[in-house]
């Protein structure tokens, strides 16, 4: 749920809970198929699960999976073996861009959370949670496990699965039940706003930028004969399956390009009340005056948001460039509110107290540039946004599959 390599310089780790059955590991291996040459480290339960082919394509067999044969990943695990994992899974030599944990499916997600927060691993930071449902069955797993709406209301994002197995009209009703459940949490702390994103999928088929970037492609030579196939695979729809484009049609992106910086006061109540169905923002902010040394990475998903600032690099354009992607987004208001938030003049120039808000988003202990064992890419930070430059100044694309 983050960036590819995160400004940050840390790989982040993205747990994905949701109950038996409800579709985590169809989710994780569609993942690994459509992240492309992203390279995703998993910690699992159950490793004859995985598809250990499209761990191939992605060129991450081996040792970049562990596998936990014992069960509840969070309580048979403690704090300090999770580390062990993390330990070995972020480790530069394994290049990785993102780590997903799937948690079993009696896992608290919360307690992993905790784990992961209390982490003395510096190489990674929380990339948010992921609760799957499984719409056929959500009525009856609440009956039996009413404590589903205390995961659904600390989710950062939730995945409506199954949704073929339910009519238009129940279909309906789960959407609004979610949101209420989702949005218990209303009025929390830092990093959260009201309710988090649902998207819907069937057999766990997200577009995977929801969760992180994919690499660019010209890091992935080498591997696109495999992906080609494997598109071709998917798009024989044989085994009843979408064409992997597909995807694409259910989203809409929407680039935006300021020369002004951003104030971050007003940009704060443009993501604090950002509409549903906004699943994503990624990209860089100038706050101008407000912190003139650097440029502010952003990174949304959900309702997860981070900001991770860096220094301009010498022979950047002081730019904001945005994308947004969603679902049934306005684009054009959208961009309009996010232009509102542009400094008007020097009458209107943000000071540093007016950063404070933003701060609260901005995780710990960041790798410096240039430390001697920062992850590799750990100073490409550019070379995840070539699709920026595709967005000048403020328009709205109607099909996320252009880009
Ligand atoms: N009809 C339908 N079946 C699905 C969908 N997604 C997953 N399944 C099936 O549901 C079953 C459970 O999926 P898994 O991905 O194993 O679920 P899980 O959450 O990992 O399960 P546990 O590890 O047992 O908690 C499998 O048989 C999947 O093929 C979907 O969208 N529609």
């Amino acid at each position: 749920m983050s960036p590819v390599p995160p400004p940050s310089k840390q790989i982040p780790v993205i747990v994905l809970a949701g109950f038996l059955g409800s579709g985590k590991t169809t989710l994780l291996n569609h993942l690994l198929r459509a992240g492309r040459g992203t390279r995703i480290g998993a910690i699992v339960n159950d490793f004859g699960s995985i598809e250990i082919d499209a761990m191939t394509v992605a060129g991450q067999l081996g040792d970049s999976t562990v596998s936990l044969g014992n069960g509840c990943l969070c309580c048979a695990v403690d704090a300090s073996e999770l580390d062990v994992f993390l330990e070995k899974l972020a480790r530069p030599a394994a290049r990785l861009d993102v780590i997903v944990i799937e948690a079993s499916g009696l896992a608290e997600p919360q307690e992993l959370v905790r784990m992961l927060l209390a982490s003395e691993n510096d190489r990674i930071v929380y990339g948010g949670l992921v609760e799957v449902v499984d719409a056929a069955e959500f009525d009856a797993t609440r009956e039996r496990h009413p404590e589903i709406d205390r995961h659904l209301a600390v989710a950062d994002l939730i995945v409506l699965n199954k949704t073929d197995r339910v009519d238009p009209a129940r279909l309906a009703a789960l959407r609004g039940t979610l949101a209420d459940a989702a949005g218990a949490r209303a009025g929390a702390g830092a990093g959260t706003r009201a309710g988090a994103a649902v998207v819907e999928s069937v057999y766990g088929r997200v577009d995977p930028e929801l969760f992180f970037d994919r690499r660019p492609s010209a890091e992935r030579v080498g591997q696109l004969a495999f992906e080609d196939l494997l598109d071709d695979e998917e798009g024989s729809g044989e085994d009843g399956r979408d064409h992997a484009g597909h995807l694409h049609t259910a989203y809409d992106s929407v680039g935006f390009t300021a020369p002004e910086p951003l104030h971050p006061r007003r940009l704060l109540d443009f993501l604090d009340s950002r509409p549903e169905g906004l699943y994503r923002i990624k990209g860089f902010i100038d706050f101008g005056a407000a912190d003139p040394r650097n440029r502010y990475a952003v990174h949304a998903v959900g309702r997860f948001l981070r900001f991770y600032p860096e220094p301009w690099p010498g022979d950047a354009e002081r730019l904001t460039q945005l994308v947004l992607i969603g679902s049934g987004i306005d684009g054009p208001a959208l961009t309009g509110r996010l232009a509102a938030a542009r400094v008007t003049g020097p009458q209107d120039a943000p000071d540093e107290r007016s950063l404070w808000g933003v701060l609260r988003y901005v995780p710990e202990t960041p790798y410096e540039p240039g430390e001697p064992d920062a992850p590799a890419g750990a100073h490409e930070t550019d070379e995840t946004y070539e699709s920026y430059e595709a967005y000048e100044g403020y328009e709205a694309r109607a099909a996320y599959g252009e880009r």
